[in-house]
This record gives structure tokens, sequence and C-alpha cells, in this order.
């Protein structure tokens, strides 16, 4: 049982270490905005200058909607220049005072300065949804400045403040034995025995299975460890129909992941399902701006906004949106048929009709959306939007958090408060959350994540302590909290061939993780188009016998030791990126070879642990092979796959190590993201500094593997 004591040096870390995160990440941000002017601001896509306000219209939430555009009297082009201004963006307003304007006119300083999140962007037009209820006094010309957003952080803070506030029993909080689990407070109460499951997709496999039934027999937290191609999202459906047919069929569900992407992943799936009597059409709605969902007919129909504005009652918004826009429009001088602005008594008295106005749209849109809502048998959202004003009170059955080991405990605390019951599914052994401060090293965190572990009972089950890190994600820590108890591993792979899936298997889930037989042994050779039957579609550029061998083998191993293949530093010293331009070439004629036997170039990734490397390898090979071909670090590769992969390793006399040379979970993601083919392409001498995990692969690799000639043609 968790004490007094632990659940507060838990609560005290945990805004510790959020309150560094929220500072390394502003100042990121705002040590450009402070250092740069506006010009390179611009330069640097932080910023659009010269900018007149073109319409002021209404959105969901009540919200000014303010478009900005370059007016064409002052720029020879209205297009915008290259800009990182995207939805969901915190961005100001502010005059377009140039530095030769030494004084700007007063009422284009201060007063004009408006901030608000970008809402929707085209080449041509910016969307600022202003959040503020006070008077709007935009500017002439104006610029709009990309800010550091603290919305994240902010909710965060109050996800931890409401668990303190809940754990001290305060007013309106409620101890749910959901929330006493997870911190501690009891054990998980014993399984809600189900006896007979009848699945709906007859092709899941016995691990799926399990976890399927445990997930719903566990009353108030399971955890799913998916390792990569299990099909975890396979999984996350079929727990999702189960719950919404059980004999209570009014359960509802608030489907959750850390990213857009994961969710929308899970949305299009449930929307292709098929429907029948037994299984009917699931009611579905997508939180989230509609500029940030994926651009898929189904899912667009599914958003919040797109469903309110189709109910029957949005006429009666409709009305006062109209009357809100026009007075709007007379205010900003923008609207139609209005010329100047109004000024003085009038202009007060427009704005309170505006503050009336706007509460009753507020008023007449929150019944909407709430009917909507309360029809939903399952709600998507990311982690992060499930905290928006939108869901605010509304309570569900359970919470599902995809993508759980991607995201940081405090962002998946702002959905389970809704919830009665959690399911995690993730997996430890990939990519962990994105962290951009350092970790608690003071001796007194060391001690008490670290000393008192080890002084009482390592497997003491329940204890709770506090993270060193914010990488230690909810799903770790219940991990170590109960055990493997917590969790059910789905041990088949449907992704690799098995060669491989051996060495991770073998040393990240102890040899449980095996390969269906649909893909254990698939190889190039078996691509449609690489298949030599005579017909003119494969039109092969090397000797039948190469092509064989470069389409038959799963895995090789260009090892570059001895072929003094130096690396070069780019930029200042230690700390600049590395590239290798012999493995470059190395990496090129392999890939060369691939497409020449027949093997499309959008089948291909390259993967590299340096940037450097990557804007190396996109100069010689995006020529030839276009941006199908994909090059890049493991980043962007999670929850993705190719038929085959190259890494280059650029492995050298770096001592940092980065990436997935000393990390083995990102190292798990590069090495996995291969179907039927991966090739390496590294130096296995020099492993005086990489991670032992790199070490053990290349040792594997020596063994196991096709190793090739490394020495450049
Ligand atoms: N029981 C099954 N029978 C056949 N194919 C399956 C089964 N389960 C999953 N798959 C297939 O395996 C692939 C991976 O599934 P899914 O995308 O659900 O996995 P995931 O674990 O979410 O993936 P990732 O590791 O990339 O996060 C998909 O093509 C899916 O159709």
């Amino acid at each position: 049982m968790a004490t007094d004591s632990q659940l507060s040096a838990f609560i005290d870390r945990q805004k510790v270490l959020l309150a560094r995160e929220r500072e390394a990440s502003i100042s990121q941000t705002s040590d450009l905005l402070s250092n740069f002017d506006p010009k390179l601001l611009e330069k640097k896509g932080l910023a659009l200058l010269g900018l007149g306000v073109q319409e002021v219209k209404i959105g969901l939430g009540g919200k000014t909607l303010v478009q900005l555009e370059r007016p064409s009297a002052y720029h020879s082009s209205i297009i915008f220049p290259p800009h990182t201004l995207r939805p969901g963006d915190l961005a100001r307003i502010e005059a377009n005072v140039t530095t030769k304007t030494k004084k700007p006119a007063v009422a284009d300083t201060k007063d004009s300065t408006v901030q608000g999140v970008v809402y929707k962007v085209s080449d041509t037009r910016i969307v600022i949804a202003v959040d503020s209820e006070d008077e709007l006094n935009l500017p002439e010309r104006c610029r709009l400045v990309k800010l550091a957003n603290s919305v994240t952080y902010d909710r965060m803070d109050r996800a931890i403040e409401q668990l303190e506030k809940t754990i001290k029993g305060e007013k309106d909080t409620e101890l749910t034995p959901l929330v006493q689990v997870l911190m501690g407070l009891t054990l998980p109460s014993p399984k809600d025995r189900l006896d007979d499951i009848t699945f709906f997709d007859e092709t899941l496999n016995p691990s799926q299975k399990e976890a399927i039934k445990f997930c719903l027999e566990s009353p108030e937290v399971a955890c799913i460890h998916g390792p990569p191609g299990t099909g975890k999202t396979h999984t996350l459906i079929e727990i999702i129909r189960q719950i919404i047919t059980s004999s209570d069929r009014s359960k509802r569900i608030l489907v959750c992941g850390a990213s857009n992407l994961s969710v929308d992943n899970i949305l299009e799936r449930l929307l292709a399902l098929p429907v029948s009597p037994n299984s009917p059409r699931i009611k579905v709605t997508r939180i989230g701006h509609p500029a940030r969902v994926m651009a898929h007919q189904g899912i667009l129909e599914s958003t919040l906004d797109i469903k309110a504005a189709r109910t029957d009652q949005a006429a009666l918004v409709k009305d006062v949106k109209s009357e809100l826009e026009a007075t709007l429009g007379v205010l900003s001088g923008k609207g139609k048929g209005v010329k100047g602005k109004i000024k003085g008594a009038e202009r007060k008295k427009m704005w309170d009709e505006v503050k009336a106005l706007r509460k009753e749209y507020r008023k007449r849109e929150g019944g909407i959306v709430t009917s909507v809502l309360e029809e939903s048998q399952v709600v998507v959202a990311t982690c992060h939007s499930s905290g928006g004003r939108q869901l605010r009170n509304l309570k569900f059955d359970v919470v599902i958090i995809d993508e759980a080991t991607q995201a940081l405990e405090a962002v998946c605390w702002i959905p389970v408060f809704k919830a009665k019951k959690l399911i995690l599914a993730g997996d430890p052994l990939q990519l962990p959350p994105t962290v951009l401060s350092e970790g608690d090293n003071s001796p007194n965190a060391a001690q008490l994540a670290t000393k008192k572990n080890t002084q009482s009972s390592k497997t003491q089950v329940g204890q709770l302590r506090p993270s060193r890190t914010l990488e230690t994600t909810l799903f770790d820590r219940l991990e170590s909290m109960y055990g493997s108890g917590i969790k059910r591993m789905l041990n088949v792979q449907y992704r690799m061939h098995d060669q491989i899936c051996t060495f991770p298997s073998r040393t990240l889930y102890s040899n449980k993780l095996t390969s269906h037989s649909s893909v254990a042994k698939h190889l190039l050779l078996d691509l449609p188009e690489t298949q030599d039957n005579g017909s003119t579609s494969v039109k092969s550029t090397i000797d039948e016998e190469t092509r064989k061998e470069v389409l038959g083998t799963p895995v090789t191993f260009f090892d570059t030791a001895g072929c003094e293949y130096f690396e070069r530093v780019d930029g200042d010293g230690d700390e600049g990126s590395r590239c290798n331009e012999n493995e470059a070439t190395v990496v090129k004629q392999w890939v060369d070879a691939l497409v020449a036997a027949g093997v499309g170039p959008e089948r291909i990734a390259v993967i590299t642990p340096y940037q450097a490397q990557v804007t190396l390898l996109t100069s010689l090979l995006r020529p030839l092979y276009g941006t199908t071909l994909e090059i890049g670090t493991v980043d962007g590769m999670q929850g993705r796959e190719k038929d085959s992969v190259v890494i280059s390793l650029v492995r050298s006399n770096d001592k940092r190590e980065v990436g997935f040379l000393k990390d083995k979970r990102r190292l798990n993601v590069a090495m996995t993201r291969a179907k039927r083919h991966l090739c390496i392409v590294g130096d296995s001498s020099t492993v005086s500094h990489g991670g032992t995990y790199l070490k053990k692969w290349l040792k594997w690799l020596d063994e196991n593997s096709d190793v090739r000639y490394a020495g450049i043609e």
C-alpha cells in the first residue's frame, strides 16, 4: 500500500519534472522569438509578415475566427512563403511595425495584440481562432508570430493537480477503485470471470484472444503488450466491439492515443467494420480539430464539428451565428458593405451585444454537442484533446489508450479521470515518449527512486515510486508495481521474415515472439513485380544470379570493418551530426541493386541515426528515386513497415552515440520495420563505445546473416 509520503513524493516529482519539461520546450521557442527580428523569424518559418484581416467569423465554441491574407498591394505574390504554422499552434497577431518605423501609432501597438490558435491554413489564407472575450482591435496591417505552446503543459499540470486533490479527498473529486489501483492504494480486484466469449473476428490468434479476455475481465486496469506487428490495433478493435455489445449495451468507451495518427488509425478500422444484425454500425465521434484529423471522408464525417452541423438543432444556432458574424464584421470594418470602423460609445454598445450573442450561441451549441456525444458509443480523441471543453463533464465506462508507451504519464491522466476502467496498449521496448528536459538526477531523487527499492523487497507488489524521468510511462510504472500479471503479451507477429524477427525475439521478448506462417518465409522474391514469370514486368538490368541473391536473402550485412570508411562531422566538434560518404555509397549501390531487381522505391526505406547522413543519402537517392523512397531517422517510422529496409549505422568514433546506436528501444524499432528484407551497412569493429544491444546484434548478424563485402566497386 502506498503511504502518504510516497504519494506526495510521487506527485511532487511529477510536478518538478513537468515544470522542467515546460521550461525546456518554451526556451526552445522563445530563444528564437526574442533573439531574432521579425524578418528573420519569417525566414525561419516562425512568422508571416505584412498580412491583412480578410474576414472575421464565428467557429465552434463561439470562438472568433480571424482570417488573414497577404494583400496584393503589399506583396508581389499572395502565396505565403514557407512557414511552420500548423493547426493547433499558438500564435500572436500583432501590428506589423517595421524596424524603420520608430514609433508605431498608439492604436497599433499593445492593444492590438491578439493571441489565438491556428485553425486552418492554406497557401494564401490562415485562420486564427481567438479565445479572448475582450474587444478585438485588430491592426490594419499585421503579422503573425508563432508562440511556444503551453496548452499541453497546462492540461498535464491540471491533471496532476486533480490527482493530488483526489488523493486528499477534496471536494468534487472521487477516489475511484481505478485511481486507487493506479496509485498503489489498493491491489487490483479479482477478475470478473467470463466463461464464454464469442469473438467477432474468427482469425484472432490465441494470444490476442487471451489479451482480449484479460482486458474484459479486469475490473480496473489491464495492459496489452504488443511487440512489432503483433496486431495491437486489431486486438483493440475486438475489445471495443465486445464492450459495446456486452449484455449492458449502454456502455461507452473513450478511445485515446498519444498522437492524432494512432487514433485515426483505430477510427479508420472501426469505420471499415462490416455491419450485420449481430454487429450494428458503431456510433463513433472523433473529437479534435478537423484540420488535424486524417483527410479521409469517413473520418471527417465522424468529427464532432461536422456531426454537430448536421443535427436538426443546428439551424437554431445558425441564426445567432449569422447575427454574431454580421456584428463582428461591422466592428472590424470588414463586413459586407461596411466602410471604416465604428468608434466610441456605439462601438462599446456593439461589443456588449457581441458578448450577449456569444453567450447565447455557446448555450445553444453546447446543447447540440452534448446530444451528439451522448449518443456516441465510442468517442475518439488524443489524450490531450480529451481534456478540452467538449468532454468536460462526460463520463465513460472504459478508456483505452493506444501507444500508451509513447505518452507521458501526466497526459494519460487527462482521460483517466473520465472512466471507471483503463486499458493501456503499447510496447515499452519501442520508442519512448519524446522528452526534452533532463531527468532528476539529484541525490535525493536517486535515493527515493532506487535506494528504497533495493532496501525493501524488489517485488513488493503495489509499491509506488516517484519516477526519475518523464520517460517512465504509466505502462512502465504499472508493470513495475504489479509485475507482468498486469499485462498480456501478443506473441505472433504478422510482419517480418522469421530471420528478421529472431534477434529481437530472443533478446527483448524472451524468445516468445514467433512469426505467423503467412510471413515467416516471405521474401522480396515473392512480390508480384519481382516474379520472373517470363512477363515483361521485370526489366532487370542485373544478371539472373545476382537478382535471385538480392531478392532471396532476408538479412544482408555489409560489414565495413577494415575498409577505413571515415565519417565526417557536420557542424562544431563533438556536438556535430555525423555522416559517412563511403557508407552512403554502399547504401546507394544496394538500393540500386534492389530497384534493378524489380523492387519499387515505394517499398524501400533507408534509416540512419544521424540527420547529416539523412541529408547526404537524400542528395544521392532522391534525384534517382523521388520521394516515394523514404529516408529518415527512426522517429517517423514507429508503427510503419516496408518490404525492404536499409539501415546505415554511421558507426564511428562518436562517443555520444545518438538515437538507435545507444538506445535498444530505438534500434528495435529500426530493425523491425522490415517485412521481407533487412540490409545493414556499418562497421562491426568500432563497437568500443556502442550500446551492448548493438554489439550483440552485430555479433548475431555476423554469425547468422549473409555477410557481404563492403568495398566500393
Ligand atoms: N489474427 C490476425 N490474423 C491475421 N492478420 C493479423 C492478425 N492480427 C493482426 N494481423 C495483421 O497484422 C498486421 C499488424 O496489425 P496491427 O496494425 O493491428 O498491429 P500493431 O501491433 O498495431 O502494429 P505496430 O506494431 O505497427 O504498432 C496488420 O496487417 C493486421 O491485419
